[in-house]
């Protein structure tokens, strides 16, 4: 694995649902920052885009891969398996040293354990109340509604050990926080 001398990988973790994909993705487009996407094996949601969201494999694809070593960390959270690739990570990091991932504590606490001052984690959530609000405006399943509600506490409780905190109340007020944390963090070179 390298370790960027120069680049920095933006962890986006928090509680499922606060926005994390939403406000990383917006943020990362403006900067030209490169995502480095997980594969899952769980069934892609209403409006999830394959490659984009997650890459979405099967669950022999997923154990091949892990048997063949390919993968920086792996989860299991609800029968389901998540990954990130470390060629997908190095790659990246050679193309464009600024990369976000958008992963769960496990994995943000691998990142932070192997990258050190290079990893940065940045710590989104809203209320359990707000995320049931968004949730049922969007029609969203009561499979996936349960999910979110589940995991929260457990959830919750990293925010202690985040570089940074951002409630998401005003998305375009959050954005712009984000986005100056983000670009404090980036030297600035001199000529
Ligand atoms: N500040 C906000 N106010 C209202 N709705 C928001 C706000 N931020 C994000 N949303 C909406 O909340 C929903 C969840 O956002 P998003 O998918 O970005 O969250 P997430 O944390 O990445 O979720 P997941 O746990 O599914 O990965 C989306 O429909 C998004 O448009
Ligand atoms: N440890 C990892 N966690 C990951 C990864 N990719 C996503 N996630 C996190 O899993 C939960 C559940 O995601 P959902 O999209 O099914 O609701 C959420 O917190 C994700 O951020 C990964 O590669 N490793």
């Amino acid at each position: 694995m390298s370790r960027p001398d120069n680049g920095l990988v933006f962890v986006f973790t928090g509680t499922s649902g606060s926005g994390r994909k939403t406000i990383a993705h917006r943020i990362a487009q403006e900067l030209g920052f490169s995502s480095v996407v997980s594969y899952t094996t769980r069934t892609p949601r209403p409006k999830e885009v394959n490659g984009k969201d997650y890459t979405f494999i099967t669950r022999k694809a997923f154990i091949d891969s892990d048997i063949a070593g390919e993968f920086f960390q792996t989860a299991e959270i609800d029968g389901h398996f998540y990954g990130i690739k470390k060629a997908d990570i190095d790659d990246a990091l050679s193309k464009n040293g600024f990369i976000y991932v958008i992963v769960n504590r496990y994995a943000a606490n691998r990142f932070k354990y192997i990258y050190g001052e290079n990893a940065v984690r940045l710590f989104i959530y809203v209320s359990k109340q707000t995320i049931m609000e968004r949730l049922l405006a969007h029609n969203t399943p009561t499979d996936v509604i349960d999910h979110y509600m589940n995991h929260y506490i457990e959830e919750v409780s990293y925010r202690k050990d985040c570089e940074h905190v951002f409630e998401n109340m005003d998305l375009n007020e959050t954005i712009s926080k984000v986005k100056a944390t983000m670009l404090a963090h980036i030297p600035t070179t001199t000529s």
